[in-house]
């Protein structure tokens, strides 16, 4: 006899307690059926239900010093889905550091980091799996085209996104007509362009993107503050460093860095 919905639903959540298999297709809550990407195949507007469920990064008690002075101390942070937090803080205040701690890339702080309640030095390849992760620059290769960067990127993180997807995403960020000029033909902000087009392709319900608006025009930044208040909507979260006001972003969560103590 076939499982209810109910109870298709309750075995999915079970079993997506501590992480997901991206190659399973499973029964959401809405009843639809969808695929290992971020929207329901049928409905168009679900992630994948066990991660919206479960998403969640949380530090406790971080603390880090540079040079003999402490960029952030007794710090408490907690990320949920739907979820935009802005990091502020003058520069030098810690913004990218504290990024890079919470990705796992800094390890020599005190304090805990925490992914889906797992310190995050066993979670660390559950959080990789479900991380989109854009630094300080645009992290793209001079010498490839912007579609061959697109697929590269695409390919080390094993999504298998076809060349159409690629074609779409560069199109959505205003690349249409330069897939194939080499980057380093390309403006700074186109650059960072292509770096962005990885969103349009991303799976992964968390973003951390630090300073993700350098060198964007006006139509650009709109366009961006959009795709992060409609990742969120769907249930992903997104921690973001920049000095844009990100107005447009209801419900913005704010943590500012500068002062020893911080909590968001
Ligand atoms: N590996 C390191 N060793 C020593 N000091 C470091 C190291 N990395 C960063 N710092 C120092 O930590 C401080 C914070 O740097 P960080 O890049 O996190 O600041 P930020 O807030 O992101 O700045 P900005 O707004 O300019 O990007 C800076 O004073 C920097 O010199």
């Amino acid at each position: 006899m076939k499982d209810s919905s109910a109870s298709k639903t309750r075995k999915y959540q079970e079993s997506a307690v501590g992480g997901h298999d991206t190659n399973l297709r499973r029964l959401a809550a809405c009843g639809c059926w969808f695929d290992c990407g971020n929207t329901c195949k049928v409905c168009a507007n679900l992630l994948i239900l066990g991660c919206v469920l479960s998403l969640s990064l949380e530090a406790r008690q971080l603390a880090c010093e540079r040079d003999g002075r402490w960029l952030f101390r007794g710090l408490d942070l907690t990320l949920k889905p739907g979820d935009v937090l802005r990091v502020e803080g003058p520069n030098g205040s810690g913004k990218t550091t504290l990024l890079k701690v919470l990705c796992g890339q800094i390890t020599d702080v005190e304090g805990e980091v925490l992914w889906q309640g797992r310190p995050l030095r066993r979670a660390r390849a559950d959080l990789l799996a479900n991380l989109v992760y854009l630094g300080h620059g645009a992290g793209i290769k001079a010498h490839l085209s912007a579609l061959e960067n697109l697929r590269w990127y695409q390919a080390i993180n094993g999504d298998g996104v076809s060349l159409s997807d690629c074609e779409e995403a560069l199109e959505s960020v205003g690349l249409a007509s330069f897939e194939d000029v080499p980057a380093f033909q390309l403006s700074a902000g186109q650059q960072r362009r292509v770096a962005l087009a990885r969103l349009y392709l991303a799976r992964g319900l968390l973003w951390i993107l630090d300073e993700p608006f350098t060198a964007i025009d006006a139509e650009g930044v709109s366009a961006l503050e959009q795709l992060l208040a409609q990742h969120a909507s769907r249930g992903g979260a997104v921690l973001v460093t920049t000095h844009h006001a990100l107005d447009r972003i209801q419900g913005l969560r704010r943590l500012r860095l500068g002062s020893e103590v911080a909590a968001a």
